[in-house]
């Protein structure tokens, strides 16, 4: 008798029955598996995809011995086998549906040809680097698909244990740092209490979060992102309270050292630093902490060290220096600017040439080709704003605009100004 899955289930929803329930696709197949492994129905012509299950037993009874990479190399190959087979039975049902002869052809390689003399006749090129993800090339194009070769190489560094993006500004930092958090938790099977962000600004935390729902649904709502002092708030079991935030890190640093918190907490599998040149003494010392709490622990830290806004309160990009040369850390430049037009990054890259000492080696890049407006105007009387105000307004304003100030008080005024005469502006 020939049926498909389908045909079962609404089978089943048009049978007269009391007691219905609602059933998925899955009851159905998970049904069938069941009657034909008690052997109550034979299956014959479809096919199922079955694992044989890996036995772990425990030989070493040494509990101080440490496990190595070598221990862990068969596991390894057991499930990049599993991913490949994966791709391989779903390459099968394609063809199935396309061409049934060559669906048998590929049948009968499979079992006759050497593994890889098989792999290269039937996954050519690229394809052998899909077969390898446990994502379809589907799946794969739609979450990562939008980003740029340099962005996807940091994605798919996965052997360095320290990583730093050295990106600058509008080169896609928050995009690859959401799209590198989906990839640990989709693609290397990261479990969501297993990894740890960290932010500056409640605001940064707030977005990260809402982007990576955005990007992978509910699965992110697990995954910790913080700021420095809620995070410390956090260990410490305490509510926030503003006024001795300043101390906040120092003393979780010292009841880490001193083993008063739970190791759960601090042992995360992957720890991310967003905006990671602001780092001030404190919060390095936190991070070498965590580091010192769990060595292998892998950290990506994310950083422009054109963009140190904090230094009034002791952030400093030499932080950031000192992680790459004490961990020997892998860097990534990220200097496409996918924001600006061409002659605004033009002026930028020769601003910075006033910065003696950084950590990008290479300029930024502009990916767009056409030209913006640049309007600098030295002006040393507080009376010239007014005529400044005049000037914007006869531009021909379009798209967006920035004004840069020496002063807040500056900012305001102008904003306020600009208001006035119905811009908006913020
Ligand atoms: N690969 C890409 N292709 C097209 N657009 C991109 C790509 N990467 C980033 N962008 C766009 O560039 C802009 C800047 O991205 P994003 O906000 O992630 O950068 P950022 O480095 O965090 O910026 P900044 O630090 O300056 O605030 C966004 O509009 C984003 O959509």
């Amino acid at each position: 008798m020939e049926f498909s899955v389908h045909e079962l289930k609404s089978a089943y929803e048009n049978s007269p029955n009391l007691f219905k329930r609602h059933i998925v696709l899955e009851d159905v197949e998970d049904t069938l598996f069941y009657l034909s492994r008690i052997e109550a129905i034979k299956i014959e012509g479809g096919f199922m995809v079955i694992y044989n299950r890996l036995t772990i037993e425990r030989t070493e009874q040494n509990n101080n011995k440490r496990y190595t990479k070598d221990d862990y190399q068969r596991l390894h190959q057991f499930y990049e086998n599993k991913v490949q087979q994966i791709h391989i039975v779903g390459e099968y049902a394609k063809k199935m549906i396309t061409d049934y002869q060559h669906a048998l052809q590929f049948v009968e390689d499979y079992f006759q040809l050497n593994y890889s003399s098989f792999l290269s006749k039937y996954f050519k090129g690229s394809r052998q680097q899909e077969i390898c993800r446990n994502l379809t090339p589907a799946k794969f194009r739609q979450l990562f698909g939008e980003l740029s070769p340099t962005q996807l190489k940091i994605i798919h560094n996965k052997e360095a244990q320290h990583i730093v993006v050295a990106a600058g500004p509008g080169s896609g930092k928050t995009r690859v740092l959401v799209h590198k958090l989906a990839a640990l938790l989709l693609m290397e099977d990261v479990k969501q209490e297993q990894l740890l962000m960290i932010t500056f600004s409640r605001a940064a935390a707030t977005e990260f979060k809402k982007r990576l729902i955005r990007l992978i649904g509910n699965a992110a709502q697990y995954v910790e992102i913080k700021t420095f002092h809620s995070y410390c708030f956090d260990l410490l079991g305490k509510v926030g309270n503003l006024e001795k935030s300043d101390l906040i890190i120092k003393k979780t640093i010292e009841k880490i050292r001193n083993g008063e918190v739970e190791a759960s907490r601090i042992t995360k599998t992957v720890l991310v630093i967003d905006e990671a040149q602001d780092m001030n003494e404190d919060e390095y010392l936190l991070i070498n902490t965590l580091m010192e709490q769990n060595e292998e622990m892998r950290v990506i830290a994310v950083g422009d060290d054109d963009q140190n806004v904090y230094e009034f309160r002791g952030s400093s990009s030499k932080y950031l220096e000192a992680f790459i040369s004490n961990n020997n850390a892998v860097k990534h430049e990220l200097v496409e600017n996918y924001r600006s037009k061409n002659n605004l990054v033009a002026l930028a890259n020769e601003f910075v040439k006033q910065i003696p000492h950084r950590l990008k080696s290479t300029p930024i890049v502009p990916v767009q080709n056409d030209n913006g407006k640049i309007k600098i105007v030295n002006y040393k009387n507080r009376n010239l704003i007014v005529p400044l105000i005049e000037d914007l307004l006869h531009t021909g304003l379009s798209g967006t605009v920035c004004v840069l100030t020496k002063t807040n008080h500056e900012a305001l005024q102008i904003t306020g100004l600009l208001l006035k005469n119905k811009i908006p502006a913020n």
